[in-house]
């Protein structure tokens, strides 16, 4: 059996094609090289409009430690017509000279979506068998992908009875995930083409769009784990019919086209390696397993969310502060060394820290935002071993003596993510927190943190989800797609088996312009439970809490859809509360108004099995934050 590389203890060989990354030719392989990438697939066009001689180039990846493993892509190439396949023919040839100055070995051809295409399955595999014969005699070989819109071969199986006929030892096949489970074919026919037949593999995953599968593939591929495809089963397939090449990326998708290549690079890299560990997770046996595995830290079992920490400042501390007393929070804690203060309310907590460093933000508000969230993990060690195994910045502590040992890793947004021990409080990180003395608040019947909402920024949000699947291990619910008053908006919630940690990730589906960007700029907020949701807005309303109000279209609307309880639906209208409900279960909800530049409570009451964030109703709040920032705080007269 041929041998796998194993360099940087990283599993099977790894590449990228460079269409996946933003920049020119050198930007791209500079990232691919930085993110540990062993090679490429050099896309013609990035060649074509590169400053150096294809020998430059080679010289360029040597020197960066990649092999160039693909050179693509040759288009429609067989013809029905003869004057065509021979002009094809001389074409072929100059790329094949240009391959060599490359020092890339394999061509890929892709199936034709020429008007002129051959439709005949003998002919197609005999000029692809002239083709090899010519790559042959350079040393060379042809990899022959089907396209799922190909415009006579469009299936793998096709492309393998082409490439069967043909019967040529410099002629294989080019598997695409994307081409594959895009069309719905059923990966497992792979497994009976000779793995020595299969010549490259690129992996990409999707989103389920139901939509033209050429502007599908162009915009919207992901990395693996970012989309809806089963790449591991895929993959799994791929490695059993013997497959012995690299694993290689090929996502062509208009925000990565614009992203920092060096951290996309990184996210892909990510992605190659959770991926390689979920199919080896798939394997019951040793035996099944790759042969090379990668060695991950398994992801230890998360157990809730320890406390969700706000950067606030001298002018946006006391009105938060003020907020969080009326929300029945009791401040608890002074942190022994920084100005950070504990406020609790059942097992809710929450970090005001005061060293905040931007006075206010662009609208003249004052700065407030969650820069950390922390979460009680079973092995906080491993957590961020994982976390660095999986090319996380592990975030460095200042830390007085005595001090809790807290380790901490920075998200793509740059939250930090703090993994704290499970059970016992005292033990660990409260423990910097010198008690108040002041008495525990009776409280509003807040339980706990429900979940944590943080905008990303455009070019991050699927890089987010990726990496809260595979450095937290948390499982993506389904994403949610809804019209907001100032753009359309686009949510993925991750969590863990329990359910108890929750994190909610937003996203503008398009790159907000600077001429008209109104209402609160990617704002954040923090979730609570409770099992009462009216009973806990009266004793907030009753406190004077900055509570968010809801106009009265809302509850017609509701009314008129849902025939809610005429009680129940009068409670929520006077007391702002929303509504929402699934197969499972309901949901009711209200919100504070947004406290300082960004930040906002809410608290939330589920029912029976309802998993959802209510994101049906995320317009209303939008449009009344909104408004909030327009009038002020235009509140109603207290009812209690
Ligand atoms: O969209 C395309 O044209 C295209 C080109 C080359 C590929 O390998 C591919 O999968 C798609
Ligand atoms: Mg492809």
């Amino acid at each position: 059996m041929p041998t796998v590389d194993i360099r940087r203890g990283r599993g099977m060989r790894t590449g990228i094609a460079t269409v996946c990354l933003s920049g020119t030719l050198e930007d791209k392989l500079t990232a691919a090289a930085s993110a540990g990438f062993d090679g490429v697939e050099i896309f013609e066009n990035d060649l074509i409009a590169a400053p150096w001689s294809p020998g430059q180039i080679r010289q360029r990846c040597l020197e960066l430690g990649l092999s160039v493993d693909l050179y693509q892509p040759f288009r429609d190439f067989d013809s029905a017509t003869q004057e065509r396949f021979a002009a094809n023919l001389r074409r072929a040839e100059h790329k094949l000279e240009l391959m060599q100055q490359l020092d890339a070995d394999t061509i890929l051809v892709c199936s034709s979506v020429a008007p002129d295409a051959a439709q005949d399955d003998d002919l197609i595999a005999e000029q692809l068998r002239t083709l090899a014969d010519r790559a042959a005699e350079r040393g060379l070989r042809i990899a022959y992908e089907a396209l799922a819109w190909g415009r006579y071969v469009h299936t793998y199986e096709h492309s393998w009875e082409i490439v069967r006929r043909a019967d040529h030892p410099a002629l294989g096949v080019c598997l695409d995930s994307f081409h594959i489970l895009s069309l719905g074919d059923d990966p497992a026919g792979i497994r009976s083409i000779p793995g020595d037949k299969l010549f490259f593999l690129q992996l990409a995953d999707a989103p389920r769009l139901d939509m033209d599968v050429l502007q599908w593939s162009r915009h919207h591929r992901l990395f693996p784990g970012q989309g809806a495809f089963d790449l591991a089963g895929f993959l799994g397939h791929v490695l059993d019919a013997g497959y012995r090449g690299p694993l290689s990326l090929e996502v062509f998708n208009d925000v990565f086209r614009q992203a920092d290549p060096e951290r996309a690079a990184v996210d892909a890299m990510r992605s190659l390696l959770t991926l390689q560990e979920r199919v080896v997770a798939n394997r019951d046996t040793a035996a099944r397993r790759p042969a090379s595995t990668i060695e991950l830290p398994a992801a230890p079992e998360l157990a809730g969310h320890a406390f969700t920490e706000l950067a606030v400042t001298e002018t946006s501390g006391p009105p938060v502060a003020d907020a969080l007393a009326k929300l029945g929070f009791t401040h608890t804690g002074q942190h022994r060394s920084k100005p950070v203060q504990l406020w609790q309310q059942g097992e809710a907590r929450i970090l005001l820290n005061g060293g905040g460093r931007s006075e206010q933000d662009a609208a003249g508000e004052p700065a407030a935002a969650v820069n950390a969230l922390a979460v009680e993990s079973t092995d906080p060690a491993r957590s961020a071993q994982r976390a660095e195994a999986l090319l996380s910045p592990v975030l460095p502590r200042n830390r007085g003596a005595d001090e809790a040992i807290l380790h901490a890793v920075a998200a793509p947004d740059g939250t930090s993510v703090f993994f704290c021990p499970t059970g016992e409080h005292g033990a660990t990180w409260s423990a910097d927190f010198t008690p108040t003395g002041n008495a525990a608040d009776t409280g509003t019947g807040l339980t706990g943190t429900d979940h944590v909402a943080l905008t990303q920024p455009f070019d991050h949000f699927d890089e987010a989800a990726l990496f809260y699947r595979s450095v937290l291990g948390l499982e993506p619910e389904t994403t949610a797609e809804f019209a907001a008053p100032f753009g359309l908006i686009r949510s993925r919630a991750v969590t863990n088996p329990g359910r108890d940690v929750r994190i909610a990730l937003s996203v503008t589906v398009l790159r907000r312009g600077e001429e008209w960007a109104p209402g609160v700029p990617a704002p954040q907020h923090i979730a609570f439970g409770t099992d009462d949701a009216i009973a806990a807005a009266r004793a907030m309303r009753a406190r004077g809490a900055p509570l968010l109000e809801i106009p009265g279209n809302y509850y017609d609307d509701l009314d008129a859809r849902l025939a809610l309880d005429p009680d129940l639906l009068a409670a929520m209208r006077a007391h702002n509360v929303l509504y929402d409900r699934d197969e499972h279960g309901e949901f009711l909800h209200f919100y504070t108004e947004v406290l300082g530049s960004r930040v906002f409570f809410e608290v939330v009451q589920r029912i029976g099995g309802y998993s959802g964030y209510g994101a049906a109703n995320a317009p209303v709040r939008m449009a009344a934050h909104r408004r909030q920032r327009v009038t002020g705080s235009a509140r109603r007269p207290v009812h209690t």
